[in-house]
Order: structure tokens, then C-alpha cells, then sequence
């Protein structure tokens, strides 16, 4: 190992009070290439080692007066890593004893032959670096221990916590009072999965691994990780103990789930990017206790949306109670929201618990919040307000905790304009709006909306139906869809009772699904078409639709067989 090192890169330190051995043992180190520097006394040498560090001293164990043994005591407790020989005028092996036991490399006796002195510098320099690569290796092993942000757990061989680094000291919850403990013992906050799997790692003496699994951290939050374990196995083979490396993925989870196009949320199907800032509004609402105003046309989910952001949030283990405001008279809708006494109206032959208390620690869903009275309106503000209500026929108030989600297909804003609404009920609700996009304006979530139907009939009805033909999805993606997805639900569960073979096709769909199309795309063929929003159908687009049945593409754009023939010559012809 020696021979590949360079004799100049080391510093050697001869101390000697005897100038012939000096200049001798110096010239010939020298001479081999050594850097040499040399000292008559231990003062000498101290102020020589204060300069910097040798890597070899040789030092005469009998000093003019001083010992040598002081000077090796010296060295060693300023530089551990400096080798010693000693050189000694007579074989005084209790002495060299002595030196070794104090940290002496080896000793040499005078008179010193050349081969021998090299023989053993060399000797001693080899172990000084091997030691060396070996320190290097410690610290950079421990540098890594100490700043990997991954958990690292030791066992020893019987089972007990040997060593572990901070991360996993912040993790798993370890301590340094818990080192030399029975891993299996230890009381952690987690469910204890690591620790039983680096057991079997040691007890089986083969590496295990674990993805992505649950587990609480010291503060006993959730978090997701993973774990590779390994067996330590010493130069015999024999199992010294086992490591493993947790790794917290909880960060990484959520990202990936937040960058994952969701096509489904909470029963509500939608691929488009309107549905996915949907989602993502939804989910940073659900832990808001505040009021939410859903706005959206017919059909649009409004209801769903609010029972996704009720099943999101803290409240979802309370009750999700709906009331549809449109659907009753003023006073029949003041006692279902409110309740009543007994005796309170003609009628009231009991007491009555209104849906405010029904909804207690839960949501309370106002759908068609634009249709009530101005006098539920009043009680309704004074909810909101004060979190309390007197029942009908009765002046005791009663304190709720609800969250209000209320919903219209209407522009509340106009109706405040035009004083049906009450404008601070208006602003009361509308503390965080959420508007649902027309289907319309989001053709991309036709497919996965019919798959999503598709399945729900086949379920309903014990069909079997895979899909739609191309030409009835092409009539899906012109329909302007006035009822929304309520009306493509209605329109698949049609078409699901009607469809004879495993897909569905043209003749399947309701009758005035195809009309409107007709309706709207009347002669596009021959008159000029006046600009709309979508482009009227085409004769080819028609017969693609069709799959090439003329008839039905000429009653698709309605005009005559006649004219479809026409076209087809005159196209043929060009
Ligand atoms: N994005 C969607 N994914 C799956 N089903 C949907 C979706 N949107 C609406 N639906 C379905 O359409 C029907 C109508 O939805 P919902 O009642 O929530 O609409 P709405 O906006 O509240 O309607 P309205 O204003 O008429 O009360 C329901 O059967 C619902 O399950």
C-alpha cells in the first residue's frame, strides 16, 4: 500500500539529543524522500509540532535529561492520528512496553540499520493512512447519518435500538434514552409497523420492504411512508443486527394527488378544467365553516355539490339535511325550517322538529334559496346572524350550529336589484359563491359523464351496454343541453331501456333530443345560416352520424332525400 503513496506527501519528526543520529536517521529518510524535520529536545519539538501536525515522530526514549515518554504523551494528545516509534539505546523492554501501551506505533534499538528504520516508518505511515481513509469514511458515514432527511433506525442483534439519526427521532418519535431498549418495547406513537417489520428483518435475516403504508408521527399526525429494512451481516456471516430507512412520502402523496386529474369527485363526474378548479374550490372549503352560495343552472349538480362539500369537511360525521324552498308554501316552509308547537296553526297537532335542529352539527342545504317569502327571509337572516330561532307558536329561542349551503338557479344579485331579495340575506349568503358551469361549456366531460350513466343503468336495469355508436355521441356533442346533466342522466336512461344490442345508437335517443337538433339546424344545407355559437350540421357530418343512411341524414338536417341526392351528384362531380 505504501509503495502507491508518495514518501514527499508525509512530514516525519526525528527527535533526537544526539546530533550524529540526527543528521544520520534524517539524511537517510531524506534521502528515501521523506519530508524531515528534526528537534534535539521536547521543547523543540513542541514548538515544531505547534506549527503543524507530522504524520510520523520518531523520538529517542532517553532525552538529554527529559524522557521521551512525556514527548509521546504530548504528541498523541495534540494529534491522535500521528504514529510514534520510539528509539531506544538499549533493549529496555519494559520501558518500550511502556511507550507502546501509551500509543507508541513500535520502538527501534540503537544501533538502527537502515532497512529497519524504513521497514518500520513505512509500516507505521501505511497504518497511519489506513486509519486515516478509515476516519474520512467514519465522518463522511456520519455526516450522511446526521443530515439525511430520510428516517435511519439501527437494531443491534438482540432486538434492542442501537442508533438512529434525527430524522428518525422526529418521525418515529425515538429519544437517546431509549437507545440499548428493546425495540419491540418501546412506546411509540405510530402503529408500530416499522419496528415489527425490522424484527423480522433480523429474526429472518432477509431484507423487507413496505410501500407506502399509514403511520403517525411524534406529534401523532398522520403521514404516509415507506420502509426497506437490511440485516447487518458481519465478514463471518453471522447477523450483527438490521437498519432501516423510512422514508416520509406524506409531501409527495399530496402533491400527487393534487396534480392528478381527478375524473370523479365525490360522485361528481368531470374531467374538464372548470370541474377541476371545482374540485379543488370544493376541498378548500370543506374545512371553512362558511355560508356557501352555489349558483348554476338546472341540472348542473348543485346538489351534489353541496353534499361533497359536506362530506369533505369537519361536519361530515353530522347530518346533511335538504330542503327544497320552492317546493313548499310560505307557512309549511317556516315550520319545516323552524318547527313548531303543538296548537301553533290549525293543524299543528304536535310539536314539530324543524330541519335547522335536524341539521344541529351538521349541514343545512337551502336549495332554491331565490323563491322564499320575504318573511323566511327575515327568520333566515336572523339564523345566520345569531345562530338562534324561535319555533312556530313559540318565543324561546333555540341555538343551532349549522353550516348553510344554499343554492339557486337564479341571479340573486337581480333580484336584489329588483327588491325581491333582501340584500343583507344576500350578503350574508353569498360569502363564498360557487358557480357550476353550464354542461354546454364543457363538452369535455360528455364521455366520461355517459360512461358514468352508462354504468349506472347497466346496474339499475342488468344491462350490459359498453358504449354509445360515434354518430349518437356526435349528436351529444352539438345538443346545447338546456337541463344540463340531469337531462343527458334522463337521456341515457332512455336510451338504456330502449337499446337492443350492447351499444347505443342514433334510434335509441329520445325523439326530441334529436329534434332540437333538427330544429336548430334546419337547412343548413342549402340556406346561408345566420352566426350562432355553434356551427350548423353538415351533410357529411350528417351522414357520418347516420352511418350512411341517407334518409335519416336528411331528416337529421331537415331537407328532402331529394337534396341529400343532389349534393352527393354534385360533390361526386366536382
Ligand atoms: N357532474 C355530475 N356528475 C354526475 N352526476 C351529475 C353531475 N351533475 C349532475 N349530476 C346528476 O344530475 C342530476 C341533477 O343534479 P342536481 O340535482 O345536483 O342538480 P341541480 O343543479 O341541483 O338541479 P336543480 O337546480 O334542478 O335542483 C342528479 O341525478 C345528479 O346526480
Amino acid at each position: 500500500m505504501i509503495s502507491v503513496m508518495q514518501p514527499s506527501s508525509f512530514r516525519i519528526l526525528l527527535v533526537d539529543d544526539e546530533e550524529g543520529i540526527r543528521f544520520t536517521l534524517g539524511c537517510l529518510l531524506k534521502k528515501e524522500g521523506f519530508r524531515v524535520e528534526v528537534a534535539a529536545g521536547r521543547g523543540e519539538a513542541l514548538a515544531l509540532l505547534a506549527a503543524a501536525p507530522f504524520d510520523l515522530a520518531l523520538v529517542d526514549i532517553m532525552l538529554a535529561g527529559e524522557s521521551g515518554i512525556g514527548l509521546l504523551g504530548d504528541i498523541k494528545s495534540m494529534y491522535p492520528s500521528t504514529q510514534v516509534i520510539m528509539i531506544t539505546g538499549r533493549p529496555e523492554v519494559d520501558t518500550a512496553a511502556e511507550a507502546v501501551r501509551l500509543g507508541a506505533f513500535d520502538y527501534l534499538t540503537k544501533p538502527i540499520r537502515h532497512e529497519t528504520l524504513m521497514a518500520v516508518s513505512r509500516h507505521a505511515l501505511s497504518a497511519k493512512k489506513m486509519n486515516d481513509e478509515r476516519e474520512l469514511y467514519r465522518a463522511n458515514l456520519d455526516a450522511i447519518f446526521r443530515t439525511v432527511t430520510d428516517s435511519i433506525v439501527m437494531v443491534d442483534r438482540e432486538g434492542c435500538l442501537a442508533q438512529f439519526n434525527a430524522a428518525a427521532g422526529h418521525l418515529c418519535g425515538l429519544n437517546g434514552d431509549m437507545i440499548g431498549m428493546d425495540l419491540a418495547a418501546l412506546n411509540l406513537s405510530c402503529n408500530g409497523m416499522c419496528a415489527a417489520t425490522l424484527l423480522e428483518t433480523l429474526r429472518r435475516n432477509v431484507p423487507q420492504e413496505l410501500r407506502r403504508f399509514e403511520c403517525r408521527n411524534r406529534e401523532g399526525k398522520p403521514r404516509v411512508a415507506s420502509f426497506t429494512s437490511t440485516p447487518v451481516v458481519d465478514a463471518d456471516g453471522t447477523v450483527d443486527g438490521a437498519v432501516a430507512v423510512i422514508r416520509d412520502e406524506t409531501r409527495l402523496v399530496d402533491l400527487e394527488r393534487s396534480l392528478r386529474t381527478r375524473s370523479t369527485y365525490h360522485n361528481i363526474v368531470g374531467n374538464s378544467a372548470p370541474m377541476q378548479r371545482l374540485f379543488a374550490l370544493i376541498e378548500a372549503l370543506a374545512d371553512v365553516p362558511t355560508t356557501v352560495l352555489i349558483n348554476g343552472e338546472s341540472g348542473t349538480g348543485k346538489e351534489l355539490v353541496a353534499a361533497a362539500l359536506h362530506a369533505t369537511g369537519a361536519r361530515s360525521g353530522g347530518p346533511f339535511v335538504k330542503v327544497n324552498c320552492s317546493a313548499l308554501s310560505e307557512s309549511l316552509l317556516e315550520s319545516e325550517l323552524f318547527g313548531h308547537v303543538r296548537g301553533a296553526f290549525t293543524g299543528a297537532i304536535a310539536d314539530k322538529v324543524g330541519r335547522f335542529q335536524k341539521a344541529h352539527g351538521g349541514t343545512l342545504f337551502l336549495d332554491e334559496i331565490g323563491d322564499i317569502s320575504s318573511a323566511v327571509q327575515m327568520r333566515l337572516l336572523r339564523v345566520l346572524q345569531e345562530s338562534e330561532f324561535e319555533r312556530v307558536g313559540e318565543s324561546t329561542p333555540l341555538r343551532v350550529d349549522v353550516r348553510i349551503i344554499a343554492a339557486t338557479n337564479q341571479n340573486l344579485a337581480d333580484k336584489v336589484s329588483q327588491g325581491t331579495f333582501r340584500q343583507d340575506l344576500f350578503y350574508r349568503l353569498n360569502v363564498v359563491r360557487v358557480v357550476l358551469p353550464a354542461l354546454r361549456e364543457r363538452l369535455d366531460d360528455l364521455e366520461p359523464l355517459v360512461a358514468h350513466f352508462i354504468a349506472k343503468f347497466n346496474v339499475k336495469f342488468g344491462r350490459d351496454i359498453t358504449g354509445v355508436s360515434s354518430d349518437a355521441m356526435a349528436v351529444f356533442h352539438r345538443h346545447d343541453w338546456p337541463g344540463n346533466v340531469r337531462e343527458l342522466e334522463h337521456a341515457i336512461e332512455h336510451a338504456s331501456i330502449l337499446c337492443k344490442s350492447d351499444i347505443i345508437s342514433l334510434s335509441d335517443l329520445p325523439q326530441d333530443l334529436l329534434d332540437s337538433l333538427r330544429a336548430d339546424d334546419a337547412s343548413p344545407v342549402d340556406a346561408p345560416v345566420a352566426p350562432s355559437s355553434r356551427p350548423p350540421l353538415t351533410l357529411e357530418e350528417a351522414l357520418v352520424m347516420t352511418g350512411g343512411n341517407k334518409s335519416r341524414a336528411a331528416d337529421l338536417l331537415g331537407i328532402s332525400r331529394r337534396t341529400v341526392y343532389r349534393h352527393l351528384e354534385e360533390c361526386q362531380s366536382k
